[in-house]
C-alpha cells in the first residue's frame, strides 16, 4: 500500500489545525488509498526530522499542514536525500507564499480536496549554504527587519506588514556594503536589501517576481539600492504593480548560482525565517520535488 506521512504543526491555523488533520487523514485513506502516519511537531526542527525519516523509509507522500515555517522545515528534510516523496501542502499560515505560487487554494478545506488531484508539478528548490529554501532568500539590514514582523501584524495587515516594517527600517536608512556575484557578472555597492526569489510570491506580494515560475530553473535576483523614504514609496507602487524589476533603483538578474558577501556583519532571512549570516552561496536545484497541485492549476 502507498505510504503517506502527515507532518502537522498543531499550533498553526488558529487552533483549527487538528480539525483539518482529521479531514486530511480521511481524504488520504478513503479517497487516495494511502496508509497514513501522522507526526505532530512540538518544536523547531521536528518537521525536518520527520521528513528525513519519510525519505529514508521511502514514503510516497509527505503532507505539510502549517504555515510557511513548517513547510520550510519540512522541505529541509529532503536535503541530499536520494528518495524524495511527493509533497502535499495544506496552508494554515498567514502568508503561505508557496501555496500562492502553486495555486493551491488558501482555504484549507479546498486545499484538502486537492490532495486527490492526479496533477503533479516538478518544482525547483534551491540551496543556501547548508539548507534548502522554497521561496526566497533576502540579505541586508532590511532582511533582518523582515524576520521581526510579528504574526499579529501579518494576520492583521498581510503582506503590508512587511512594508510597514520596511519603511520603519528605511527611516533609519541603513544600507550594507554587498558584493553579489552571479552567472552574468558582479555587483558591488551599498544596498538595504538583496532578494533572491524562486517563486512569484514573496511575503504575500504575489507580484514581487512575476517572471519567476516555480519550474524555470532560475533564481531571480533583485538588488534594491539607493532607497530612501521617498523613492521607497515609488518602489512600493512598482512592487504592487508587478514591475519592481524596472524601478530605477532596482537591479534585476536571473542566475543559477549567486554568492552574496559583505565586509560587515549582515543577516539574512530564508523563507521568512532568520537565516545564516553572510556570506551565502545559492544554487538552484531544478525540478527537485514533485508537488500535488489542483487539476486545473494553470501552467
Ligand atoms: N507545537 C508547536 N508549538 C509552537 N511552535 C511550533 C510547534 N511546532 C513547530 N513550531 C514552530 O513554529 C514555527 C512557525 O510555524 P508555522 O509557519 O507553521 O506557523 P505560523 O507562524 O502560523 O505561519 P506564518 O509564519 O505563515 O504566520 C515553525 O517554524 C516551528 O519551529
Amino acid at each position: 500500500m502507498k505510504q503517506a506521512m502527515v507532518i502537522i504543526n498543531p499550533s498553526s491555523g488558529k487552533e483549527l489545525a487538528l480539525e483539518y488533520l482529521r479531514k486530511v487523514e480521511d481524504v488520504l485513506r478513503e479517497k487516495a488509498g494511502y496508509d497514513v502516519v501522522v507526526n505532530e511537531t512540538t518544536k523547531e526542527l521536528d518537521a525536518t526530522n520527520f521528513c528525513i525519516s519519510a525519505c529514508e523509509d521511502k514514503f510516497d507522500l509527505v503532507v505539510s499542514i502549517g504555515g510557511d515555517g513548517t513547510l520550510h522545515e519540512t522541505i529541509n528534510g529532503l536535503l541530499d536525500q536520494p528518495h524524495r516523496p511527493k509533497l502535499g501542502v495544506i496552508p494554515l499560515g498567514t502568508v503561505n507564499d508557496f501555496a500562492r505560487a502553486l495555486h493551491i487554494p488558501l482555504d484549507p478545506d479546498q486545499a484538502i480536496t486537492t490532495l486527490t488531484s492526479s496533477r503533479l508539478r516538478r518544482v525547483d528548490m534551491a540551496r543556501v549554504n547548508d539548507q534548502l529554501f522554497a521561496n526566497v532568500v533576502a540579505a541586508g539590514s532590511l532582511a533582518d527587519t523582515l524576520s521581526s514582523v510579528t504574526s499579529e501584524d501579518k494576520s492583521k495587515l498581510g503582506a503590508l506588514a512587511y512594508f510597514k516594517e520596511g519603511i520603519k527600517e528605511l527611516l533609519g536608512n541603513s544600507a550594507a556594503s554587498l558584493t553579489i556575484e552571479h552567472d552574468g557578472g558582479k555587483w558591488e555597492g551599498q544596498a538595504p536589501i538583496f532578494i533572491a526569489a524562486l517563486t512569484n510570491s514573496v511575503g504575500g506580494f504575489e507580484n514581487l517576481a512575476p517572471d519567476a515560475s516555480v519550474d524555470d530553473g532560475l533564481l531571480h535576483g533583485f538588488i534594491v539600492h539607493d532607497l530612501n523614504f521617498f523613492n521607497t514609496l515609488t518602489a512600493g507602487f512598482s512592487l504592487l504593480l508587478g514591475n519592481l524589476k524596472d524601478h530605477k533603483d532596482v537591479e534585476y538578474f536571473t542566475s543559477r548560482h549567486i554568492r552574496v558577501a559583505s565586509t560587515e556583519d549582515v543577516k539574512t532571512n530564508v523563507d521568512g525565517e532568520p537565516g545564516p549570516m553572510l556570506p551565502i552561496d545559492l544554487h538552484i536545484l531544478p525540478s527537485h520535488v514533485q508537488v500535488i497541485v489542483p487539476e486545473d492549476e494553470e501552467k
